[in-house]
């Protein structure tokens, strides 16, 4: 017999436990280990992102200086060679290694008038307002500078411009070479631009006013960075000053990862944007894989776990299959393993031990049933049995069957001058005497108050139950005692028989036993009457 199935069993309720259990470790692991990690692994990201971006502003620092560098070498050869504006016009034409540096050259003097081009073109004039303020500047200064280009000052390309004195033989400055540097140079905006920074990261720089002077969108070029209250864009936020990256949002609003380095030369902010969702691609796919692999763990310790619970349970199911067996009557009690050390076997041991308990319980019931109480011989019911088993037995082995009525005489009188107590002791000791007196294998009952009776069983003579009556009344003329006092007690004895063949049945050789009594009583009491019935009176005379 199988257990039944349903969310009541232990079985499913251990099963869903263990992976409850299991699931709430994954979920506490995922919580506890997976967002510190996460933000560590982000916190590198960021970190990285910050180191590649300090790297790309050290080597823009580098390209700059060297440019300046070539600028003022380029000036001392100039100055060297003559002193002459217009033979230092010569020799910049001739001074084509600046030409792959700069976007133009020219020669300068204090005024801002253009001398000569590094192309050699005959665009010369004047240089705009604000680089002539550079210009003085360096003049009274003596020394060389990097400046990015004032704002409208000069084409939307030229973003930067690196000057340098020409000096006379005496060392005073006589002109000023000035080179321009455009955004998109290949080694400045455009080793940026060849930066890769992820799928759709880019770079920017800005400068200290917020003017954008690289920019991924050429229409950005040399504009105003937007300053929209709404959003802190990170071209507004780059002339800040802030150095290192953070977690803020893109010039179009979607989270993003920005770096921000300035540069040592020049006052402008190199800055990085990368959308938070291609930035941490890799931590949200190690994050996507550990819970994966924290739910197929979950997984799989609840089915362990329920394998466990089954197998565990198994001895329980058994208990359940056995006692169900016991119960229909398909297997004895002996079944029950209670050699387990577990608590199945407890349980067993339980289960043997109450249907022990069960069995003696039983076994009193049906002793009770058939005994009387008071006295301890059988009663009633028990004597109608034997008094049936005795008739058919009697039967089969041609014997006669005989049986005594007893009442004491006089019962009420004991009670009314002894007490109830001495009269169940009078009771007590009637029955034993009963007993004594009659054979082993003759059932002693008693009917009901007063009233006994004894069947005689395989009587082949009658004065075998003559003889039994007179020891009966011998036995009981004995006086009785209780409570100190000695007291005669007396018993009217109505004897009936019934031949191996006769025709009466148990309730009539009571009745004539009855009635046998009733004579007894009526001649005087303490005596017996015998109705032998008409067969045996007829073979009594054989018997004799
Ligand atoms: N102490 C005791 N008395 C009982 C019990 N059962 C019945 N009796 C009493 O036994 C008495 C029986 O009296 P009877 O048999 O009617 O009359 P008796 O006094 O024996 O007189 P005779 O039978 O005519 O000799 C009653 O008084 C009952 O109350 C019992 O279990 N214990």
């Amino acid at each position: 017999m199988e257990f039944p199935a349903t969310s009541a069993t232990l079985l499913f309720r251990i099963t869903r436990l263990v992976v409850l259990l299991a699931l709430a470790s994954a979920a506490l692991v995922a919580f506890a280990v997976l967002r510190p990690l996460e933000a560590h692994m982000k916190a590198g990201v960021g970190g990285q992102e910050f180191a590649m971006l300090k790297a790309a502003a050290a080597s823009l620092d580098s390209q700059l200086a060297a440019k300046q560098s070539l600028l003022r070498t380029a000036a001392a050869r100039i100055a060297a060679e003559q002193d002459r504006a217009s033979v230092l016009g010569k020799s910049l034409v001739e001074w084509g290694e600046l030409k792959g540096e700069f976007a133009d050259v020219m020669l300068l003097d204090g005024a801002g008038k253009v001398l000569a081009r590094l192309d050699g073109s005959s665009s010369i004039g004047t240089v705009a307002a604000g680089v002539r303020d550079q210009l003085r500047a360096l003049f009274r200064e003596r020394k060389g500078m990097l400046a990015p280009l004032p704002f409208g000052a000069e084409a939307r390309q030229a973003a930067l411009l690196v000057m340098e004195p020409v000096r006379d033989a005496a060392g005073q400055v006589r002109y000023a070479l000035a080179g321009s540097i455009a955004p998109d140079d290949a080694r400045i905006g455009g080793q940026l631009a060849a930066l890769s920074l992820g799928r759709s990261g880019y770079f920017f720089i800005v400068d200290a006013s917020g003017t954008i002077v690289h920019h991924p969108d050429k229409r950005r070029l040399m504009t105003r960075a937007l300053h929209d209250p709404r959003v802190a864009s990170p071209t507004a936020t780059a002339p800040a000053g802030f150095e290192g990256w953070r977690e803020g949002r893109s010039e179009r609003g979607e989270p993003a990862l920005l770096a921000f380095k300035r540069l040592s030369g020049l006052p402008w902010t190199v800055a990085a944007v990368h959308p938070v969702e291609d930035a941490y691609a890799g931590v949200h796919a190690a994050k996507t894989g550990a819970l994966v692999a924290a739910a197929l763990v979950a997984i799989a310790a609840g089915s362990v776990g329920l394998a466990a619970a089954v197998r565990i349970l198994r001895p329980l199911d058994e208990l359940y299959c056995r006692v169900c067996d016991i119960e229909a009557g398909a297997a004895d009690i002996a079944v029950l393993d209670v050699r387990r050390l577990d608590e199945v076997g407890a349980l067993s041991q339980a289960f043997l031990s109450l249907s022990r308990q069960r069995e003696a319980a039983e076994a009193k019931l049906a002793r009770l049933a058939f005994t009387d109480a008071l006295t301890g011989i059988a009663n009633r019911r028990m004597l109608e049995d034997v008094l049936a088993c005795a008739i058919a037995r009697s039967r089969r082995a041609g014997q006669v069957v005989a049986v005594a009525y007893l009442d004491i005489d006089r019962f009420k009188s004991i009670n009314d001058t002894m007490g109830h107590q001495a009269g169940d002791a009078v009771l007590v000791e009637f029955a034993a005497r009963l007993k004594t007196a009659v054979r082993a294998h003759d059932t002693v009952a008693r009917l009901a108050g007063d009233e006994f009776m004894v069947v005689f069983d395989g009587i082949s003579v009658v004065a075998e139950v003559e003889e039994a009556a007179k020891r009966i009344l011998a036995c009981i003329e004995v006086p009785f005692t209780h409570g100190g006092r000695s007291f005669p007690v007396t018993s009217s004895i109505g004897i009936a028989l019934r031949p191996p063949h006769g025709s009466h049945g148990s309730a009539e050789l009571i009745g004539r036993a009855d009635a046998a009594l009733y004579r007894a009583k009526k001649d005087g009491r303490n005596r017996y009457a015998v109705d032998a019935g008409p067969e045996i009176a007829l073979s009594m005379r054989l018997m004799h």
